[in-house]
């Protein structure tokens, strides 16, 4: 254990778990959960000294990173508010990382309302969208479209294991919309009834690559042989700074009980829960490839798979490095 890590409030510690655990879920979530946690580590830290400050600091940011390595928005959002905690004091370093971490939360709110108006406009007035989990960004073009008084219907993929197409059919409910909901089996034989496909994302990488919850791809793949325009909503903290300089997005694989119950490996192995060659593999997220993906939405303008390096390298410049690095 580091020095300052012992100073890590109980609050950054369950905002952790809570990210680890799922509780707290999708990039943008996780991103506005990560910096409010930095905020309240300022607010309580103890630390007398600007040295004390900044390594408290940057052991939340890293308990909070070390929760799950695929969605960039954490990251992206820790670097954020650490490079504004600025000053000479312990007084001016909290009240600069707190106004940063609330600058971060206001914009990331503004940015996925402006998303959605972009998002809104490739929808027409009695379109059907097929949804992939739940992606809080998505729901952002279909709210806007629905402001706009169009009429939106929705096929709503379950998403296995966890079955976030449960939440985004709820909030699609909540808002009026028609919804069909499928197992993800048979999203092929509905994209004959869709007009676009929407999803999120986790990361996307300077090649245009979209990484987003498993399933993704297949559906991406299948859109494009139906002719199904595949659109993905992503505010630019989703866009991947290291993948400029030719690194991999980890995906995380979780826990094979997610996929399969003690009571369910038990039946299947015939009572030998411990049989070592039934194995489960539970990777959450897929890269779907450039060339499967029809537009990228963020809140700068929407965009060409192709085309992203270019506005990752305008909001980046070359940045890489972990966010709690001085
Ligand atoms: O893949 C997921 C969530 O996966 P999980 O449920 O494993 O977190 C979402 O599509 C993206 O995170 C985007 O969500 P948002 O648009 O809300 O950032």
């Amino acid at each position: 254990m580091g020095e300052y890590e012992s100073a890590v409030v109980p609050a950054v510690d369950s905002t952790a778990a809570d990210i680890a655990d799922m509780r707290t879920r999708g990039a943008a979530t996780i991103a506005d959960a990560a910096a409010q946690a930095l905020e309240t580590q300022a607010r309580a830290s103890e630390a007398t000294t600007p040295e004390a400050f900044r390594s408290e600091l940057r052991a939340a940011a890293r308990t909070l990173y070390e929760t799950r390595p695929t969605a960039v928005s954490l990251p992206n959002a820790l670097r954020y508010v650490l490079r504004g905690m600025e000053g000479e004091t312990v007084p001016e370093l909290r009240a600069a990382t707190i106004a940063r971490a609330e600058a971060f939360q206001r914009d990331l709110a503004q940015a996925q309302s402006t998303l959605g108006e972009i998002g809104a406009n490739r929808l027409r007035d009695g379109d059907v969208v097929m949804t992939h989990c739940h992606s809080t960004d998505a729901l952002a073009c279909l709210e806007a479209a629905l402001e706009d008084g169009k009429a939106i219907e929705a096929i709503v993929k379950e998403t296995r294991p966890r079955k976030q197409g449960h939440i985004t059919a709820r909030r699609l409910r909540e808002l009026g919309v028609p919804v069909t909901l499928i197992v993800d089996n048979a999203a092929r034989r509905y994209l004959d009834d869709a007009d676009h496909v929407l999803v999120g994302a986790d990361s996307i990488a300077a090649d245009g690559s979209v990484v987003n919850k498993i399933g993704t791809s297949g559906l991406a793949v299948n859109a494009r042989e139906r002719g199904v325009p595949v659109m993905v909503a992503a505010q630019t903290i989703k866009l991947h700074p290291d993948t400029m300089t030719g690194h991999t997005v980890e995906i995380e694989m979780r826990a094979a009980e997610e996929v399969l119950s003690d009571a369910e490996r038990s039946d299947v192995t015939g009572g030998k829960p411990d049989d070592q060659n039934l194995r489960v593999a539970n990777p959450a997220f897929d890269v779907t490839p450039p060339r499967h993906v029809d537009a990228i939405v963020t809140e700068r303008g929407q965009f060409p798979p192709e085309s992203i390096v270019t506005l990752m390298r305008e909001l980046f410049g070359e940045t890489t490095g972990e966010p709690w690095e001085p």
